[in-house]
């Protein structure tokens, strides 16, 4: 493992990283701005449809009044059942436009997609003219900016407040200047949850302890956010106030499910077209609308909706006057509830949960914290890490930099460093001195577990007793055969003509391979195995897209779930088929020799791990090699002729 003795870079100092992060940011933004934003890039939104950049051609089939009164717009296809192939994801900002609107013509509204079918896609707007519905429309995704000008600010008031606001003792420690204390006074806890492991309470009291930094090291499936929600409940029964977060919702939004049993007095930050709907309830907005500053909002909303109507009416010059008068007044009461409503929300929750660059919100501008906590913390920007950091005088960081960190578009940004995570940062620095690793892990067979915990944790993991044996045929209706008998599974393509390919856009794909991979799937189906049960995951995106329309043609595959490895990070699924890809004569094999990539890929899988390869290709890098060996010696080993033909 990485932390302790070996080589540490020098610490970064706070200039030096304001100054090394503040260009690699505007890279970066520049790099996602003209990956999304086709449309002002070609100037032609026909070429942005065919990008997957733009919808044309659509039609307003429902509109809804919902999510705390945003409008659900639900847009179709004029023609055809289906929409086109595009590139618009869940949470995206998007802006509606008549069809075919030249260039730079007023949109009717910009919202966030809430959800997507085949056939739909349904965006949650703030507000949206009547006018212009019936007609055809277009959506256009427009980049986000506003994740990159946070950064930015965050980076100047990081430069700023050395010796102000409430991170003041905590930037020091966090740039290597003052070393990190821990509470003298032993700390012991009684736990929320009985089920704790050694190593679990082992962790929380050591963070318990912590009086400046925490890291909580969570290799795969060993109980990460179990043991974040016991911190968070310990804390607040301290009577910290606790600021939650995580770089995506879903994370989010995990950790406020987990903490409902327990009646925390909480509140969820965010647009509601970005919240799990069964947490939406904790969400600020639906707070707000439930508390009585709301109430008196509303009456003088009503007021102020009576007085313009006098106002329109009348002509006596002086009426007009004092009306509009009254109105202002009612204006700037009607906002100041507003703002109380926030704050009242606020001030009852001991904890605030939000995304990092949610952190930002104005709504948190006075509201300070004895405790920020940050999930996912190795797959986070540092700088988008400091957005919430800069709220508190104490942090716990979880996370595994041993997994795959943040994804980076700009790969010079990436080169000069952006994607070194905060938590590798201070894992590099301090190491065990302020770090804890949960060692018990609840979801693999011991096998599969084995090779990750050799090859990248020392091998400090064991398997709970009650995962380190199962097999997939021990999941009900799954018939002991040849193809669900083994843990662990090598189909080689060595020998088999199956030779990576090149897409358009020169991304990797290997036709031979995907048929194998489909193969074997097909054979667990036959034996009982639920086609959501199993996942084929594969670094390339081509291979991806190839397996996707191979899938799609066989009813019984169609719940199967196929992704990058980099889209499956944090699931698991009880059978997992990797697609290597990389087959060709000159040795290449890519960003395949990225432990952590490989590490994340094997460790999805609870009961069987199958890996398609041609082992002669992959067996040129080192690590690969040992991984082909690994299986070779405690799995099974098949030749990909034997799959030729189904
Ligand atoms: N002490 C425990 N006893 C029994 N089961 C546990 C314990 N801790 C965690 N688990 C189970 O292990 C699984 C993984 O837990 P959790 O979601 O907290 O892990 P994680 O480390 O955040 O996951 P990931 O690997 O995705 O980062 C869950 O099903 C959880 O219920």
């Amino acid at each position: 493992m990485e932390f302790g003795g070996g080589k540490r870079s020098p610490p970064i100092s706070l200039q030096q990283f304001v100054s090394t992060m503040a260009p690699l940011i505007d890279m970066e933004k520049e790099a996602e701005i003209s990956a999304s934003m086709d449309v002002n890039a070609t100037r032609n939104i026909e070429i942005a449809q065919k990008r997957g950049s733009a919808l044309l051609n659509l039609k307003c089939s429902d509109a809804q009044t919902g999510l705390m009164g945003k409008v659900l717009l639900v847009l179709q296809p004029n023609k055809g059942d289906v929409l086109p192939a595009h590139k618009f994801g869940p949470h995206d900002v998007v802006v509606l436009k008549p069809n075919k609107a030249e260039l730079g013509t007023a949109s009717l509204g910009q919202g966030v997609v809430y959800r997507l079918k085949d056939s739909s896609i349904t965006v949650a707007f703030d507000d949206i003219p009547e006018d212009g519905l019936n007609a055809p429309l277009c959506l256009e995704r427009v980049g986000n900016e506003v994740t990159f000008r946070r950064m930015k600010d965050t980076l100047i008031q990081l430069s700023k407040t050395v010796q102000k606001g409430p991170a003041a003792d905590l930037i020091p420690v966090l740039f290597g200047e003052r070393r990190p204390t821990v509470s003298r006074k032993p700390v012991s806890f009684s736990p929320f949850n009985s089920y704790l492991d050694h190593s679990q309470k082992n962790a929380i009291v050591k963070a318990l302890s912590s009086q400046d930094i925490f890291l909580l090291h969570g290799p795969p499936g060993t109980g990460k956010t179990t043991t974040v929600v016991e911190i968070i409940l310990q804390e607040v029964k301290r009577g910290s106030k606790i600021l939650a977060c995580a770089a995506s919702n879903i994370a989010v939004d995990n950790i406020v499910e987990r903490l409902f049993p327990y009646r925390v007095k909480l509140v969820r930050l965010g647009h509601p077209a970005r919240l799990l709907p069964q947490v939406l309830e904790s969400a600020l907005d639906a707070q707000i609308l439930r508390g009585d500053h709301s109430a008196l909002a509303n009456d003088i909303r009503k007021e102020m909706k009576v007085m313009s109507g006098k106002l329109l009416k009348t002509k006596d010059r002086n009426l007009k006057r004092d009306i509009r008068k009254e109105l202002r007044s009612l204006a700037k009461e009607e906002r100041k509830r507003q703002q109380l409503a926030v704050v009242d929300v606020l001030k009852n929750s001991d904890v605030v949960l939000t995304t990092l660059t949610g952190a930002l919100s104005q709504k948190l501008e006075s509201t300070t914290f004895d405790l920020v906590i940050i999930d996912e913390a190795a797959q986070a920007l540092e700088v988008a890490c400091w957005i919430a950091l800069l709220k508190g005088s104490r942090c716990i960081l979880a996370g595994d930099h041993l997994q795959l960190p943040p994804t980076i578009q700009s790969a010079e940004a990436e080169k000069k460093g952006l994607g070194r995570t905060l938590f590798e940062r201070l894992a590099d620095l301090y190491g065990e001195e302020i770090t804890a690793m949960l060692t018990v892990q609840y979801r693999m067979h011991k096998l599969i577990m084995d090779w990750s915990s050799a090859e990248l944790y020392d091998s400090k993991i064991e398997a709970h007793p009650s995962v380190a044996g199962h097999m997939l045929y021990d999941l009900d209706d799954v018939q002991r055969t040849s193809s669900t008998q083994p843990t662990l599974l090598l189909i080689d393509t060595a020998g088999c003509d199956m030779e990576e390919k090149k897409d358009e856009e020169d991304s990797t794909l290997n036709e031979g391979e995907a048929a194998v991979a489909l193969a074997h799937a097909r054979r667990l189906i036959e034996s009982g195995v639920h086609a959501l049960d199993i996942g084929i995951i594969t670094p390339y995106a081509a291979q991806v897209v190839l397996l996707k329309m191979m899938r799609s043609k066989e009813d019984k595959l169609k719940d199967i779930e196929v992704s990058t490895v980099d889209g499956f990070q944090g699931r698991e699924k009880e059978a997992i088929i990797i697609s290597m890809v990389r087959s060709n004569s000159h040795q290449e094999v890519g960003f395949l020799s990225d432990r952590r990539r490989m590490n994340v890929a094997v460790t999805r899988a609870r009961r069987q791990c199958c890996i398609v390869c041609d082992s002669e290709t992959v067996s040129h890098n080192d690590f690969l090699k040992r991984l082909v060996e690994y299986i070779d010696e405690h799995g099974e080993y098949l030749s990909a002729s034997e799959y030729l033909n189904e």
